[in-house]
């Protein structure tokens, strides 16, 4: 919803207020694509059209798919589309393997046989990448029917590509089959997936405007087409897609063992010889044209088919039978009912593991302590001090999986007390002269080239090897992505290389003389600002990426170059590195770097950064110049100041609040091996701690206590500010840790709260609603209450009481309410979003 809109919309009624966020943007979102999405559609539709030139007979829709899917990426888009239409001949000059051979013969033959008429189609080419392929009865195919789990994707117009899997199999033995018994096979597209669309798994847990969009788009669709309606059965029952994709896939031969259940015919497994026909309705037990529940028969019922008769039904429960743990669970006393849940063909290999088989003896697991009980009681006994626990008791009472536990658990209770050395930890930080350490966040618009001048650093400082680089430039080649080798050094997951995507914050490490720095890859994508807001709120400064290329900068200013500038000033960060990159494309030109220098540096000072804390360098990350080598005069000889690494080595520490109360912000939790069992890591905001100390996580108020300490990799004895610290703990269940808790010391832990009065600066129209309240990883929905007052910028008087909304860019002090209570205080900083935009940030000054 435009900002415009929502002053027409104010309403200070909290009923009112309870309606105001989320049905609204679900209806909004389904409805159409915002202004922005648009324009940017609009303006990648004309570029595609320009690259693909006039002769491509791609359709407007494909081009509007492609952009969607690559975010608007023309390039991408552009390659993508190129690809679908490229002869398959045309993709690889290499030898062919035995299956392209295969499918290219077919081709050919088919083509010679069977001219243009085609009934259903298959695209071959790109296949293997896009598709699995999915074979469905000859009855009214359900997989290319509107409302199939897996839409088909339109067929594509050169018939060169196109063949059915009865083509493509003509010359295979097997393939002279009756023509009534013969599959179609269909395709499954694979992508796009909501997930990555929907953030990170670290993320907001909810999916994102772009996944919900393109599933209402999908819901609009399958409604508009009456044609979808052929899935209901004889009886007007609708087939569900899911429950009818997973038949297929159990269906899919003729002669497999569950076909034959259905028809009653034994198996080939089992006789021998092949079966013989049998009517098709016996053959495909997914034709229920009779089924009583189109959503999923009662347990005890069979599979109804037609046809056929009750025994042969039972045979066909296709549930997937108990485990072997829910059967040893069950016990012999619940063995029947265990039993009916079992299918008939189970096989031999799971009796063997048969809880009546012997292997698991007689269970009866809740004659004694479950096991969580057995191991509290050690942990319990452990934290008390006892010396020994009583190992007896526990063999005593539990059965043979409790036993296993309870030496697990005795393990733990022993580990519980850890010895401190008692360090004055800031006389030890004093004289270790450990070099400073300093974390920096490189953000900036997406596709600015944050990732590759991040791995162009890496490699230049031979932080990464030449031997990796050469595998990552291979890899990337093999799927066409061949640019975005050096990026992968810090887009690792298959997600972010498969699309060219940051997603989630990427860290790794390198030293110079002076300092260890830990970079913190943000994504550039609006969808993940949540991610780039927890990777803000570690950084000691930021690395700002803009593309000097024609247009990129411009379009960068209106996404979120500016955006990311004015959150990390936000969550505290004072100093500025603005790297003008892809100068190669940009022809090195000095107009074009002091032009972009000018803009920013207006725009920076404006939001609040000093000048003297912001410096430009021109750089080009897929190439090297001025990132660690010094780029050569014959490029750039009006340039003489640093490099980006010369740079960055002058940047001044940061002060670190080494002694306040320690706060740590948890970034991750995991659980390590037996001697480490659990363990968190996260940047110490404030602070000191070392190998024995007592901490509290809050908002759980659980205590643990501190049994190793790493920092840089390196197992270490303390900690202090401004260092990212992994801490092996025990004494705590991993329940009462959640990533964006504080670890706090427990002499001075800090409070949850409810509510709290904080000075905003306003991205967006502010007004009564309701917000994500962001701090580092944490997030909660929560409402802003009141409107206190509009604040002068500079001197930070009121200027106005209680103003009904706040402009865009106007400092303004208001009241939020949470949800839930979490540990937050003054002087914190915190980020509000609605509905997926940034609306403000601010400054807590008290807390409720
Ligand atoms: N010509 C040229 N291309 C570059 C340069 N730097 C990056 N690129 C290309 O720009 C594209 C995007 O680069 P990335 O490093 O993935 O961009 P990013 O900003 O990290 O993207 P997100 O993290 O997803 O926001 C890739 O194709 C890079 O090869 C450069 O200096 N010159």
């Amino acid at each position: 919803m435009s900002g415009h809109r929502r002053v027409k919309d104010i309403a200070y009624d909290d009923e009112e207020l309870e309606d105001y966020s989320e049905d609204e943007y679900g209806d909004e979102g389904e409805e159409e694509l915002s202004p922005d999405d648009k324009r940017q559609m609009q303006e990648g539709t004309t570029k595609v059209r320009n690259a693909l030139g006039p002769g491509s007979s791609v359709s407007g829709k494909e081009i509007q798919d492609a952009l969607w899917h690559y975010y608007y990426d023309v390039a991408k888009s552009v390659s993508f589309l190129k690809n679908l239409r490229a002869p398959p001949t045309a993709k690889k000059q290499k030898q062919p393997s035995k299956f392209d051979q295969a499918s290219s013969a077919a081709q050919v033959d088919a083509k010679k046989t069977l001219g243009g008429s085609r009934s259903s189609y298959m695209s071959l080419q790109g296949s293997a990448q896009c598709y699995t392929l999915l074979v469905a009865s000859q009855e009214p195919d359900v997989s290319n029917d509107e409302t199939s789990a897996y839409p088909v994707p339109e067929p594509l117009q050169d018939l060169s590509l196109q063949l059915t899997a009865t083509d493509f199999f003509k010359d295979v033995s097997w393939g002279h089959v009756p023509s009534h018994l013969r599959s179609k096979i269909t395709v499954r597209p694979v992508h796009p997936r909501a997930r990555l669309l929907g953030g990170s798994s670290h993320g907001v847990g909810k999916t994102s405007k772009l996944a919900a969009l393109a599933a209402a788009r999908k819901k609009r669709e399958a409604e508009q087409k009456p044609a979808a309606e052929p899935s209901t059965g004889e009886d007007g029952s609708k087939w569900q897609p899911s429950a009818i994709s997973i038949l297929n896939r159990l269906s899919t031969k003729p002669g497999s063992d569950i076909a034959c259940k259905a028809s009653g015919q034994p198996s080939a497994a089992i006789t021998g010889v092949l079966p013989p026909q049998v009517p098709q309705s016996r053959t495909y037990p997914i034709r229920r044209k009779k089924s009583p529940s189109p959503v999923r028969p009662p347990i005890e019922e069979p599979l109804p088919v037609q046809d056929t008769k009750p025994e042969e039904e039972a045979k066909l429960d296709l549930r997937a039978p108990p485990s072997t743990f829910a059967r040893a669970i069950l016990g012999k006393q619940t063995k029947s009912s265990a039993e009916s849940l079992m299918r008939p063909q189970e096989d031999s290999a799971f009796r063997l593991l048969d809880a009546d088989s012997g292997y698991v003896a007689d269970l009866n697991p809740f004659a004694g302590p479950s096991p969580d009980d057995v191991v509290a009681n050690a942990q319990s006994k452990g934290a008390k001090g006892k010396a020994s626990v009583n190992v007896a008791n526990a063999e005593k009472s539990a059965n043979g999986v409790a036993d296993a536990l309870s030496s697990l658990s005795l393990e733990e209770a022993t580990n519980q007390r850890v010895k401190s050395k008692n360090l004055n930890v800031l006389a030890e930080f004093e004289k270790s002269k450990r070099k400073d350490a300093a974390s920096f966040v490189v953000i900036g618009h997406v596709d600015h080239g944050k990732s590759t001048l991040m791995g162009r650093l890496l490699y230049d400082l031979k932080v990464i090897d030449q031997r990796s680089i050469d595998k990552l430039r291979k890899e990337a080649t093999n799927i066409g992505k061949s640019s975005f080798a050096l990026a992968w050094v810090m887009d690792s997951t298959s997600e972010e290389r498969e699309r060219g995507v940051t997603v989630d914050i990427a860290t790794n490490y390198f030293e110079t003389e002076k300092t260890k720095f830990t970079i913190l890859d943000a994504p550039g994508h609006r969808d993940f600002i949540p991610n780039m807001i927890a990777g803000a709120s570690q950084a000691d400064f930021a690395v700002l990426v803009i593309d000097a290329s024609t247009n990129s900068f411009e379009s960068g200013l209106r996404g979120q170059t500016k955006e990311h500038a004015l959150l990390v000033r936000s969550m505290g960060v004072q100093r500025l590195i603005i790297a003008v990159n892809k100068m190669d494309l940009a022809g090195w030109s000095q107009d074009r770097f002091t032009e972009i220098e000018q803009q920013m540096s207006a725009f920076l000072t404006s939001a609040g950064f000093q000048a003297k804390n912001i410096t430009f360098i021109p750089c080009a990350g897929l190439t090297g110049e001025n990132i660690v080598r010094k780029v050569t005069k014959d490029k750039m000889p009006w340039y003489t100041g640093h490099t980006l690494v010369e740079e960055l080595e002058a940047s001044e520490p940061a002060k670190r609040a080494i002694e306040q109360p320690l706060r740590l912000s948890i970034a991750d939790v995991f659980r390590g091996g037996i001697t480490n069992p659990l363990s968190i890591s996260g940047r110490v905001d404030a602070g000191s701690l070392q190998v024995g100390d007592q901490i509290i996580a809050m908002p759980s108020g659980e205590k643990a206590q501190i049994k190793g300490i790493e920092v840089d990799q390196e197992p270490a004895d303390w900690a202090v500010a401004g260092q990212i610290a992994t801490l092996h703990l025990t004494g705590i269940d991993e329940v009462h840790l959640r990533i964006g808790d504080i670890i706090c010391s427990f002499a001075n832990p800090i409070k949850n709260i409810k509510a709290f009065t904080t000075k905003i600066l306003a991205f967006d129209h502010v007004m009564p609603m309701h917000v994500d309240v962001h701090r580092g990883r944490l997030h909660v929905p929560g409402k802003i209450t009141q409107m206190l007052a509009v604040l002068d910028k500079s001197s930070g008087e009121v200027t106005k009481k209680k103003p009904r909304v706040v402009q865009p860019g106007s400092v303004a002090r208001v009241r939020v309410e949470l949800e839930t209570a979490i540990p937050l205080e003054a002087p914190g900083r915190i980020v509000l979003r609605n509905q997926g935009q940034t609306v403000a940030a601010g400054l807590l000054e008290s807390a409720e």
